[in-house]
């Protein structure tokens, strides 16, 4: 495997304005503790959050959507057969769909239903460094919904997820990391603020599908993906006191985010 490379200022400033100007309309089937803030973190990037849930309804929307989020953090059975229903049509219609396989590892009924998700082509998949070891079957899992492990131990694991399915794995933590299993990127920045108010992760998944929905390289774009989220959670972690402001500096930070190449 080759050394991690970075995202150029360059390559963050075309994958943001291409997101900008395409605003893709995502289709979010996530857990109900981020609900809200997953859609404020799209539509703050000038995306279009849609929480559509129901199995029928699902498998209809997705051929609307430019992207698909399945987010198995609030996970019943009922929930995972209209995920299952809503990725079935994404391959059909060619929506490309991005996992946040939340706190799997110890508990059977998400554990068995992301490594089922596997097998049907996700675009990409965006963990913290225990969710991507659980998906490996390296390591029983983090701590709940917390990762209990640095996202460099984490490296070699999402580039074997990577190769043995096909996809991209974005790793998050202290620095991100973006691979396809051959290339690299390391994506350093963010604050640890971000994982004292919930739903950052989720977020990132979301804007993850967003941006995997963009014409050219996918690897440039979710890398692009997790440079925004970490660029506007440094900006905010240095202009705020704490978690409550913090949430609303991001979304702003967001909003104004700029790149100078
Ligand atoms: N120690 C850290 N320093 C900087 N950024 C971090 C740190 N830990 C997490 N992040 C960022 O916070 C967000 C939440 O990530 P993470 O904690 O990995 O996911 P999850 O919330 O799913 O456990 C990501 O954008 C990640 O890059
Ligand atoms: C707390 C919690 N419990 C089930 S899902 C969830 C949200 C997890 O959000 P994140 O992974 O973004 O911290
Ligand atoms: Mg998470």
């Amino acid at each position: 495997m080759t050394q991690p490379d970075l995202l150029t200022p360059a390559q963050l400033a075309q994958s943001l304005q291409l997101l900008r100007q395409q605003a893709p309309l995502v289709h979010c089937m996530t857990n109900d503790v981020v609900q809200t803030f997953t859609a404020n973190v799209l539509l703050a990037l000038q995306a279009s959050p849609a929480m559509v849930i129901d199995a029928e309804e699902a498998a209809q929307f997705v051929s609307f959507a430019d992207a698909l989020l399945i987010n198995v953090g609030t996970l019943t059975r009922d929930r995972r057969d209209a995920m299952l229903a809503a990725v079935q049509s994404a391959a059909k219609v060619g929506t490309p769909w991005t996992l946040d396989p939340v706190a799997v590892g110890a508990l059977s009924l998400r554990t068995e239903f992301c490594q089922q998700l596997l097998s049907l082509h996700p675009a990409a998949i965006r963990g913290n460094a225990s969710e991507i070891l659980a998906l490996d079957n390296q390591a029983a899992g983090g701590r709940g919904v917390d990762s209990v492990h640095q996202t460099d131990a984490a490296l070699s694991a999402a580039q074997q997820l990577a190769q043995d399915y096909h996809t991209l794995v974005a790793v998050t933590g202290e620095v991100d990391y973006v691979t396809d299993g051959t290339r690299t990127l390391a994506i350093p920045g963010g604050s640890p603020l971000m994982t004292r108010v919930v739903g950052t992760g989720c977020a990132h998944s979301a804007v993850v599908a967003a941006f995997s929905s963009l014409p050219g390289d996918r690897l440039q774009h979710v890398a692009a993906a997790c440079r925004v989220m970490s660029l506007a959670g440094e900006q905010a972690a240095r202009a705020v006191q704490g978690p409550g402001s913090f949430v609303a500096a991001f979304l702003d930070n967001l909003w104004t985010l700029e790149v100078t190449v």
